[in-house]
């Protein structure tokens, strides 16, 4: 691969000491590393090409999308090679990392107006290079907005960008699932047109929004939630009531990027020009008040990392429930949800389990259209679970939202309600429970402020230079990143550095890449994924942390399991049984509905039976049939509701006869009644 710049970055990992982690993403680790021969301390990620092997093709993108581009507020690469396991990206070390690390170390309630104004300005410059050069971002979020120690930002992470020059298979691209659910636009996520860097302005929308709260909108909601949120919600905004302290024109530019017809929206040219950056201020600034106090990037990971491992464990001493215990994954804003269409659509026919435990943010707009809440999202999750009572009440607004999905879902081929016919194929095998201490992995929040210390710094970090060296790495291969995926480098295992290189453990199944893989697997795989190291993972066609579906995705996968949209769930005996417990809740609701139209009905034939004898047979025999409409909790839906459509339809021809018959016998009585009169005359 080429290299960047005058300085030549060597391929090699020898001329390199890993330093600490920094960062992490689904795929891949980032750590601080010293390049020996020029003696300049730089960023590498170290992307998991197993985590990634059917995703090659974008991986090679996005590198070499990261070597092109030349823009100071682009995060521009090194160079890149693989070794051993892994794709080494050696970048520049941008020492204050990404805005949402920042935001979680120290604002957790967002910034103040003029840094966000100086963040989004200096991102917006970064995509109209971008979009002028024919690139799609597609993923702009506080995580990919770098802060060096100087103020200067960076956009970084390519790994889903796209070409809208592309042609072919690549153009084809535009019209997948990529990018991380809370930032997605709605025509990304809807798929009928195919998108284009308008996608970009509504992620940058959302992004201003978390820059504002410290979280994006929808972020405590499970992925499938927010698709139907965002397809369905009014637009997320500022609030004018707790959100007074921003302008207007920041709720102006914010309102122009979350317009849901993309074509409305402005271009990130345009909106560079919005009154709403007189705001922004200089690079000094904003070095100032992003990282002024902060202790190093290293050590703030290191400690964002205890503290999630602890809510980890607080939350489920709390509530022993796996279910919410993923969510914490999601929360989290990491973006590790690999799904296709038809996953959509299985995952939207279970979510109106969901719909009910939501039913009144999913319904708000404007105001708290953002999901806002002060509660912990965990305890909030929970309550809501608790107060999900089956009164008959609710029912009727269970039907409308049952209603409204599938009018969102409309551009869908198949319906939720008849998805539910897939839901029954799962065996006993696919029940059995995960392992707590994997469902344990893979939770992790950052929340709260931790402690400040020491300033910042490009350098090393004395105490934390533990450097790894390179003779551990067995067999390890150097290629040129023009070639990146040579078939020898994907190997069952991932290593990573732990202080030391010649220590370097495979690491247990990866913590973060859990937050619910929405996929799907023909049953026979469920049981036979068991065994394996990540039962969640089996055939997955996408290991970036992005929801992604190809072109090819839309295919049919054979049976269809199915996914708790409120679990998120790693393990598939996890997603079995919440799968099953979310549609048992269905079939209750359904046994409900039909048990008291049952009653409807058999008042009316009650009443039909008593107004005329003529019909008793054929009144015993609706009764009957009635009776039947009691479903057995194995009964189909779907089966149901033609059965409840014929009884109504029988019904009311009953009805109707009784009505004719009722006619007749008025019309003969008084016939009857001239008879007399007829005789009295002929007597007469
Ligand atoms: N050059 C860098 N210098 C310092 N920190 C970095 C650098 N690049 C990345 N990081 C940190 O590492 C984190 C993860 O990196 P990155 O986003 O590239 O991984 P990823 O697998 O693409 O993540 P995701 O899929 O969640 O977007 C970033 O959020 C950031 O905090």
């Amino acid at each position: 691969m080429e290299q960047a710049a005058e300085k030549k970055f060597p391929h090699n990992a020898e001329d390199y000491e890993l330093y600490e982690e920094v960062g992490e993403g689904v795929s891949a680790t980032v750590y601080r590393a010293l390049c020996v021969p020029l003696n300049e301390i730089v960023a590498i990620k170290v992307l998991d090409l197993e985590k990634c092997n059917n995703d090659l093709d974008g991986i090679r993108r996005e590198v070499q999308t990261m070597i092109l581009i030349d823009h100071p507020n682009l995060l521009r690469a090194h160079c890149s090679f693989a070794t051993g396991h892994n794709l080494w990206v050696v970048m520049p070390y941008v020492a204050g990392g990404s805005c949402l690390h920042i935001m979680k170390s120290a604002y957790p309630e967002g910034f103040e107006e003029p840094v966000i104004a100086t963040l989004l300005r200096e991102v917006l410059k970064a995509l109209v290079y971008l979009h002028a050069h024919g690139h799609i971002h597609r993923d702009v979020k506080a995580g990919n907005i770098l802060v060096d120690s100087n103020g200067v930002i960076k956009l970084a992470d390519f790994g889903v960008a796209a070409c809208m020059y592309d042609t072919g298979d690549r153009q084809r691209s535009r019209n997948t699932f990529v990018g991380t659910p809370c930032w997605m636009a709605p025509e990304v996520m809807q798929q009928v047109h195919g998108y284009d860097f308008k996608a970009d302005i509504w992620s940058f929308g959302i992004t201003a929004l978390e820059l504002a709260h410290g979280h994006a909108p929808f972020s405590k909601y499970p992925p499938m939630k927010v698709l139907l949120m965002t397809l369905q919600n009014a637009p997320p905004g500022l609030d004018y009531e707790r959100d007074k302290k921003f302008s207007r024109s920041f709720r102006e530019i914010v309102a122009a990027c979350l317009v849901k017809d993309p074509k409305k929206r402005p271009t990130s040219e345009k909106l560079l020009k919005h009154s709403f950056f007189k705001h922004a201020r200089s690079k000094e600034y904003l070095a100032r008040h992003t990282l002024g106090g902060l202790s190093p990037l290293g050590e703030r990971f290191r400690m964002l990392k205890v503290k999630e491992a602890d809510i980890l464990v607080q939350n489920k001493a709390l509530y022993e429930d796996k279910e919410q215990l993923s969510q914490q994954e999601y929360i989290r804003g990491i973006s590790a949800w690999n799904f296709n269409l038809e996953d959509l659509k299985n995952q939207a026919a279970l979510i109106q389990d969901d719909l009910i435990l939501n039913s009144e943010e999913s319904s708000v707009s404007g105001r708290h259209a953002d999901g806002q809440d002060d509660g912990s999202p965990v305890g909030r999750m929970y309550l809501e679970r608790a107060n999900h009572s089956k009164h008959a009440s609710q029912s009727e607004d269970e039907l409308n939202d049952i209603h409204n999905l599938e009018s969102s879902l409309a551009a869908f081929p198949m319906k939720p309600l008849e998805a539910l016919k897939g839901c029954f194929d799962f065996s006993e095998d696919d029940i059995a429970g995960g392992t707590d201490s994997e469902q344990q992995s893979q939770q992790q929040s950052f929340t709260g402020a931790v402690d400040q210390e020491a300033g910042m710094d490009d350098g090393a970090d004395p105490g934390l230079v533990g450097s790894i060296s390179h003779s551990g790495i067995a067999g390890h291969r150097n290629f040129s990143s023009g070639q990146l995926i040579p078939d020898n480098v994907l190997s069952p295992k991932r290593l990573i550095g732990d202080g030391d290189r010649e220590n370097l453990q495979p690491r247990h199944p990866r913590e973060r890449n859990y937050s619910g893989p929405l996929q799907y697997r023909p049953k026979k795989d469920f049981s036979s994924s068991n065994a394996g190291e990540d039962a969640s993972e089996g055939a997955v066609v996408e290991r970036k942390g992005r929801f992604k579906v190809t072109s090819a995705d839309m295919s049919a996968k054979g049976p269809l399991s199915i996914f708790n949209p409120i679990s998120g769930g790693s393990t598939n005996s996890r997603m079995a049984s919440s799968a099953a417990s979310s549609f048992l809740q269905s079939l209750r609701f359904i046994l409900q509905q039909n048990t008291k139209q049952r009653e409807e009905l058999l008042k009316m034939i009650k009443f039909v039976e008593e107004t005329s004898g003529n019909f008793a047979e054929l009144s015993e025999a609706s009764t009957f049939d009635l009776l039947q409409i009691v479903p057995p909790a194995s009964v189909k839906e779907q089966e149901l509701q033609a059965q409840l459509i014929q009884m109504q339809q029988r019904v009311g021809s009953l009805v109707e006869e009784v009505q004719r018959v009722k006619t007749k016998n008025a019309q003969l009585e008084r016939k009857l009644n001239s008879m007399p009169r007829q005789e009295d005359r002929t007597r007469e």
